[in-house]
């Protein structure tokens, strides 16, 4: 396909995802289906097109003036791949699959790129429903937030201390050219390609043997930060896929004991292969059954439980542009009752002494401090550890920097970090 029919195709996909609103992995396939014709490259081209107009959908039709699948992608060209008005008026018109030609008034306002008047959340492209938690989560910088999570994000990878080190997978991963990353011990990021094509991970040597997982840094960060010691007898009740799990593990050195479990049993499919891959030995699944308690030998008895809270998922949109649009404004307090329950539940498990850990990869305060506030508020027997303190016993002093100034906790942001946005906060049980 020529890069102008590849334009045509993510209009056409985009109108897809849009009239019937349909994830974007969906939209993508299908259509893929249809087009037999189109090779590898070309859908990936397609998909990467796609993500990157999500990425920027507001603004994009702010500055053309109209939210049509065609006024977005055409403004994304401009806002997030920087093209001018002359390379994108020579692809649209260039061929009989191609866009069609650009109009005067598609001409001025690619030309003229204009956000000014456009209100933060266009600015920032974030849904309008969260403005209100965006300003009061960000202040000033609710924008500068906003357009760090619409940017791409690179490949994190978790080095696997339970298989090598970071200099041995440096080495077995030196032809994508990572580099380590600044603030998890165990990180290597590698830079996505400007098509936006990453590194073919699933059949790579060093993957398949376990040398390394796909994990963002600040994912790593918070596992880091929890503190999980060889031996602690450790709850991870929200493990879905397990990368929490398997950082766990991996810290305590496949001594202990890690229970890992959620309440949505599909979720924990792929943990079995994830576990076998890492070497994990000390890692026992309680999927959910039924009505029926899995936990309750354990209350009181835990030295660590983690609760890596369902969430809006704020913080991952870089990697899941589509996530935004997508997510409902009844979401954020559809969530938030889930989080109050499970930190409710969590706290039964830890023993006196130990911790509880909430985590979560939503950047918003009604989520992240307000939660925990409301929770100490509520309960006896846990105190918040400071945050500076949490990440000096954690090795990872420069993390203090992001204590967060609303509460327990500290957080971290693509803007701030360079990291997906996530956000953790540790409490004792005396
Ligand atoms: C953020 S995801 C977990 C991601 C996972 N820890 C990881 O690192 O890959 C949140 C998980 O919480 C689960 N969940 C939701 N409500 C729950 C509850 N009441 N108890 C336990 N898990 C729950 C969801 O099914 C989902 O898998």
């Amino acid at each position: 396909m020529t890069p102008a029919a590849r334009i045509a195709a993510a209009i056409e996909v985009l109108a897809d995802i849009e009239t019937r609103r349909r994830p974007a992995g969906d939209a993508l396939k299908d259509w893929g289906l249809k087009h037999r014709f189109a090779g590898s490259k070309d859908r990936s081209a397609i998909g990467t097109l796609i993500y990157d107009a999500l990425r920027v959908r507001a603004s994009a039709a702010w500055i053309m003036g109209e939210e049509t699948p065609r006024a977005v992608v055409l403004g994304a060209l401009r806002r997030a791949r920087g093209m001018d008005v002359a390379a994108i008026a020579a692809l649209c018109g260039a061929g009989p699959h191609a866009p069609e030609p650009l109009s005067e008034q598609e001409t001025a306002r690619l030309a003229a790129d204009d956000l000014s008047g456009a209100p933060d959340h266009v600015q920032g492209d974030y849904p309008e429903w969260l403005a209100p938690s965006f300003a009061a989560t960000f202040g000033d910088h609710a924008v500068t937030e906003g357009r760090a999570l619409a940017a791409r994000a690179p490949v994190d990878l978790r080095v696997n201390t339970l298989r090598t080190d970071r200099e041995k997978a440096l080495k077995a991963l030196s032809h994508f050219s990572p580099v380590t990353t600044p603030y998890s011990p165990w990180g290597l990021r590698i830079a996505v390609a400007p098509d936006g094509r990453g590194p073919a991970l699933a059949a790579e040597p060093a993957y398949v043997k376990g040398l390394v997982e796909v994990q963002d840094e600040a994912s790593q960060l918070v596992a880091l930060l929890s503190g999980a010691k060889p031996g602690w007898q450790v709850l991870d009740l929200c493990a879905g896929a397990g990368g929490k799990t398997l950082a766990l593990a991996a810290m305590m050195e496949n001594k202990g004991q890690v229970f890992a479990t959620d309440t949505d049993g599909r979720r924990l499919m792929p943990i079995f292969d994830r576990l076998e891959r890492s070497g994990a030995r000390n890692v026992q699944v309680r999927a959910p059954k039924g009505a029926k308690p899995v936990l309750t030998d354990l209350e009181g008895r835990c030295d660590l439980v983690l609760v890596d809270a369902p969430c809006t998922g704020t913080g991952t949109w870089r990697r899941n542009p589509d996530a935004k649009w997508r997510t409902r404004p009844g979401a954020l307090e559809q969530r938030r009752q889930e989080q109050a329950e499970i930190l409710r539940e969590a706290a039964t498990y830890v023993k006196p002494g130990g911790r509880l850990v909430y985590v979560t990869c939503s950047l918003l305060r009604e989520e992240n401090e307000d939660q925990v506030s409301a929770f100490l508020a509520a309960s006896d027997g846990f105190l918040p550890l400071d945050a500076a303190h949490a990440a000096k016993a954690a090795g990872v002093e420069a993390l203090g920097q992001f204590a967060s100034t609303f509460g327990p906790g500290l957080r971290l942001s693509p803007a701030t970090s360079n990291t997906d946005g996530f956000y953790a906060a540790v409490m004792l049980r005396s």
